[in-house]
């Protein structure tokens, strides 16, 4: 198909929303950052669009908590539309703030019978803002936009990071479905135990990330769009990092999914 389509929706407080449509312009895709107060007005705008992302950042200035307001603002006015354009085989990305998002709108996983939600992202369990650079893996080949990659280290930057499932039931059924697909792990070789700060937040089982059944909806709490060139590496004057850094393979991946 002719070059995908990237909207990445901007609300007060996004942060992050450059650098993600610079990552996706360096994958191949066209990226428009729009205001969510037009997608609210206009959601037929999501029409012209293969890739959705929520970028990070602080929206709504995290009031009530992180990704509460956005979340609700999805949830009473553009379900069907976002539901309508997951059905259609396009894919969602929501990236630190924007994986707060999709999980407070319940798209990312469903809430329960009752309505009650499956999961949460809370407080990192050292109650501090937690900005340094992580070791991830992946696990399972479900999650479209981590194809092909094992590891990476990227940077995290949040407060509220901390994954907590309803209960260890949720938890098993999730990594058993191969939705946990993300995880810190520890920097030293040989390191089985995975502690503070390799896991910044405390998160259960050490998650990063988790796609919904599909694969095609996936949420991060660390900054792939702060790992695209080797100049954005921490030591890179020291003649460490990669080239393109970590994180491009991941929104290459979005844009290929479409080819
Ligand atoms: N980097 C971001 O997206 C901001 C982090 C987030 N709102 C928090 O502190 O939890």
């Amino acid at each position: 198909m002719a070059q995908p389509k990237a909207l990445l929706i901007r609300s007060p407080g996004t942060n992050c929303d450059l650098e993600t449509a610079y990552a996706f312009e360096q994958s191949g895709a066209v990226a428009d950052r729009i205001h969510l107060n037009r997608i609210l007005e206009k959601p037929e705008i999501l029409n012209d669009y293969q890739i959705l992302a929520l970028s990070g950042g602080f929206s709504y200035g995290d009031d009530i908590s992180a990704g509460r307001i956005v979340g609700s603002l999805f949830r009473h006015h553009l379900m069907d539309a976002v539901e309508q354009f997951h059905d259609d085989g396009k894919l969602i990305l929501g990236i630190c703030n924007g994986f707060q998002i999709l999980i407070k709108t319940g798209l990312l996983l469903a809430d329960d019978e009752r309505g009650l939600p499956a999961s949460t992202l809370a407080w990192n369990d050292c109650q501090m803002f937690q900005d340094r650079w992580v070791n991830l893996k992946t696990s399972g080949s479900k999650c479209v936009f981590l194809k092909d990659i094992d590891q990476m280290y990227l940077p995290v930057a949040h407060a509220e990071g901390r994954f907590m499932a309803r209960d260890e039931a949720t938890l098993d059924a999730l990594e058993a479905g191969q939705q946990l697909c993300l995880t810190y792990t520890a920097d030293r070789d040989g390191e089985d135990s995975v502690s503070f700060p390799d896991n910044p937040n405390g998160a259960q089982r050490h998650v990063a990330g988790v796609c919904d059944e599909t694969g095609r909806i996936f949420g991060l709490m660390p900054h792939p769009e702060r790992y695209i060139d080797r100049t954005h590496h921490p030591r890179w004057t020291r003649g460490e990092g990669n080239s393109p850094g970590d994180g491009l393979k991941l929104f290459q991946n979005a844009v290929e999914y479409f080819a």
